[in-house]
């Protein structure tokens, strides 16, 4: 196989104002106010053509969505994340870049459904203080931002609401890196699976460098397949990221978040990356700020910006 490299990619943005995967409004406000900070300029600075933007101005809520066992507003999590599919396969299928401004991380169904279509053969990092792995049966919260990688994983049951995603993605191409809350079923089927996680245990044990090639040698040993990486901004301490819904204790730091994201640039294999959970509408305006300017430079440091 010959390795898949991308030099200077397309950029394309893929905007996606949606927060009825969890109970806090506001993350539908993330991706204008990331990108009215500026990052579609910050990414031209780096000698990036931006050449497609999918501005959504919101999806269909549906107010009178009914749960579906314990899942919340699941027609209209199917409805948004299947809309971001098409968009994400398309400009995938072009062989651009594609960056996911969100938006909760229920999302991801449609992400990675996009990448995996386009990418059969990619592997995702998903970089997050939780595993998003619940099954509509698990669920303690019927969130469907703590369920999409089960939906991805093909372990979540048969969900007629939900049959357009193609369980594409295999448990040996799925790596975590900065867990730290994890649910018990989620625990067991990490276990079942044989996922590999990398905790904030092990961010700690190793050191980060180390924490990422290991990673990498796991999902992508030959560094020959695409990476989507998945970014939950949540991920980071909340010092670092305080206004996200469900913020955890004892997260990555500055450094250990961007380091993240430049190693996986290094590799020359990104094909997509996904920024979620960042919500405006949470803490103070020095608070919403901070979050807003991390989750840009996170995606700077993820599209080749460097320190030298
Ligand atoms: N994308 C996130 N921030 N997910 C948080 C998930 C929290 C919890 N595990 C749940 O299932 O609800
Ligand atoms: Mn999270
Ligand atoms: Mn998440």
């Amino acid at each position: 196989m010959t390795a898949f490299k991308f030099v200077k990619p397309q950029v394309a943005f893929v905007n996606a104002p949606f927060s009825h995967g969890q109970p806090k409004r506001g993350t539908e406000t993330g991706p204008l106010q990331l990108i009215s900070s500026g990052l579609a300029q910050q990414v031209e600075g780096l000698g990036l053509t931006v050449d497609a933007v999918e501005d959504h101005k919101g999806f269909d809520i549906l107010e009178n969505d009914t749960d579906i066992g314990k899942l919340k507003f699941p027609r209209t999590v199917s409805n948004a994340t299947r809309q971001v599919y098409e968009e994400v396969e398309k400009h995938a299928k072009a062989g651009k870049l594609v960056v996911n401004l969100g938006g909760d991380h229920s999302l991801a169904m449609g992400t990675i459904s996009g990448s995996l279509s386009a990418h059969p053969d990619a592997c995702v990092v998903w970089v997050d203080a939780h595993a998003d792995l619940n099954s509509p049966e698990t669920t303690e919260t019927g969130n469907l931002h703590g369920c999409p990688l089960s939906f991805l994983l093909g372990i979540a049951g048969n969900i007629p609401e939900f049959s357009w995603i193609k369980p594409l993605l295999k448990p040996e191409r799925l790596v975590y890196i900065g867990l730290r809350d994890v649910d018990d079923g989620e625990k067991k089927l990490l276990k079942e699976h044989n996922i590999k996680a990398y905790s904030m245990h092990e961010v700690d044990k190793y050191g980060i460098g180390k924490v990422v090639d290991m990673a990498l040698d796991h999902v992508n040993p030959d560094r020959s397949r695409p990476v989507h990486l998945s970014f939950d901004v949540d991920a980071m301490d909340p010092s670092v990221a305080p206004s996200t819904g469900t913020p955890v204790r004892g997260g990555l730091t500055f450094r250990e978040g961007h380091y993240i994201c430049e190693a996986l640039h290094e590799t020359g294999l990104l094909v997509a990356v996904d920024l979620m959970e960042v919500n405006p509408a949470l803490e103070n305006e020095e608070a919403v700020k901070q979050t807003v300017s991390v989750g840009c430079s996170l995606i700077r440091s993820a599209l080749g910006e460097t320190l030298l």
